[in-house]
C-alpha cells in the first residue's frame, strides 16, 4: 500500500482562487483593496525568498502589497515605531514582520505593537492566548496551523477522539496547531527533543504534524499504517546530485513514510503553499474587519 500524497499546492491554489475572487467583487462594490505590509529586517536570504513568495501571492490575488526592507542593525525603537505606524495607515489591513528577527530584537514586543485587527500572522500574544482558551476565538489564527488544519479536514472524515501527535512545540507552529486539533476533539499529545521513547510515542499517532525543522528525522517505521501525516518541516539540504547541489526535505523521510502512512504532504508541495494561502485569507479577513469600522 503507498500513501495518498496530499496536493497542497493544488488546494492552496483553491483558497488562492476564491481569495481573489471575493477581492474582485469587494473592489467592485466599490469597497477598499485590501492591503498587506511585510516588514523584513536584514538580509536572511531564505527570509528574502519567503517575502517575495508572499508578495506575488498577494499580487495575484489582487491585493496591494506594501514591502518595509529594514537593515540589520535597527532599533527596537525604530521597529515599533514602524509597526505603530503601519497600525495607523489606512491602506494597510495586515501587518507580517517576518521571523526570525535579527538576535538584538525582542520578537514578543515586536509583535505585541501590532494592532490585533491587523495580527494576519495570528502571533499577537492575545490571539495565542484566545487560542489557548476553550470556546474563545482568536481573530485570526496562525497561517501553517491553519493550513494544517484545512488540510486534515480535506484528508479525514472527522478529527473526534483521534490520536494527534505533533512533534516540535515552537511558538509559531507545534503549540498552535496543537491548541487546534485540541479543539477541534483530537486527543493531542506533544513530543520534542527530551521526550522518552519518541519513536514508540509517533507510533501512537493516527495523526501527525512533525514540526521539529530536523530533515528526515521521522523514519518509515514511526509511522502507524494508514496514519496522515502532515510535514511542516522545509530543510534544504546538501545533495550534489540536485541542480544548484541542494534540495529540500521535510521532517519526515518521505520515500519511507510514503510506503506506510494512509495520506501524506510532499515537501515541497504540501504544507508550505497552505501557509501563504492561510496569510491571504487572512488579509482578506482584515479588510473585511476594517469595513466594519
Ligand atoms: N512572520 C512570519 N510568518 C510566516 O508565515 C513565516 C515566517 N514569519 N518566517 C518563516 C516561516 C516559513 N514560512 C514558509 C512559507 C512558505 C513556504 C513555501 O511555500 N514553501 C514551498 C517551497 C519554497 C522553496 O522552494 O523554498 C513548499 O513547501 O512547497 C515555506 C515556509 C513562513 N514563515
Ligand atoms: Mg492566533
Amino acid at each position: 500500500m503507498t500513501a495518498k500524497i496530499i496536493d497542497g499546492k493544488a488546494v492552496a491554489a483553491e483558497v488562492r482562487a476564491e481569495v481573489a475572487a471575493v477581492v474582485a467583487q469587494r473592489v467592485e462594490a466599490g469597497k477598499s483593496r485590501p492591503g498587506l505590509a511585510t516588514v523584513l529586517v536584514g538580509e536572511n536570504p531564505a527570509s528574502q525568498v519567503y517575502v517575495r513568495m508572499k508578495q506575488k501571492a498577494c499580487a495575484e490575488a489582487g491585493i496591494e502589497s506594501f514591502g518595509y526592507n529594514l537593515p540589520e542593525d535597527t532599533s527596537q525603537e525604530d521597529l515599533e515605531k514602524l509597526v505603530r505606524e503601519l497600525n495607523a495607515d489606512e491602506r494597510v489591513n495586515g501587518i507580517l514582520v517576518q521571523l526570525p528577527l535579527p538576535k538584538h530584537l525582542d520578537e514578543e514586543r515586536v509583535l505585541a505593537a501590532i494592532s490585533l485587527d491587523k495580527d494576519v500572522d495570528g502571533f499577537h500574544p492575545v490571539n495565542i492566548g484566545r487560542l489557548a482558551q476553550k470556546g474563545r476565538k482568536p481573530q485570526f489564527i496562525p497561517c501553517t496551523p491553519a493550513g494544517c488544519m484545512l488540510l486534515l479536514r480535506k484528508n479525514l472524515d472527522s478529527l473526534e477522539g483521534v490520536n494527534a501527535v505533533v512533534l516540535g512545540r515552537s511558538n509559531i507552529v507545534g503549540m498552535p496547531v496543537a491548541l487546534l486539533l485540541v479543539e477541534a476533539n483530537a486527543t493531542v499529545t506533544i513530543c520534542h527533543s527530551r521526550t522518552k521513547n519518541l519513536p514508540d510515542v509517533v507510533r501512537q499517532a493516527d495523526v501527525l504534524v512533525a514540526a521539529v525543522g530536523r530533515p528526515e528525522m521521522v523514519r518509515g517505521d514511526w509511522i502507524k499504517p494508514g496514519a496522515v501525516v502532515i510535514d511542516v518541516g522545509v530543510n534544504r539540504i546538501d545533495d550534489p546530485s540536485a541542480k544548484n547541489g541542494t534540495r529540500l526535505v521535510g521532517d519526515v523521510a518521505y520515500d519511507e513514510a510514503v510506503e506506510v502512512a494512509g495520506a501524506i504532504t510532499p515537501v515541497p508541495g504540501g504544507v508550505g503553499p497552505m501557509t501563504i494561502a492561510m496569510l491571504l485569507q487572512n488579509t482578506l479577513k482584515a479588510a473585511e474587519l476594517s469595513d466594519k469600522q
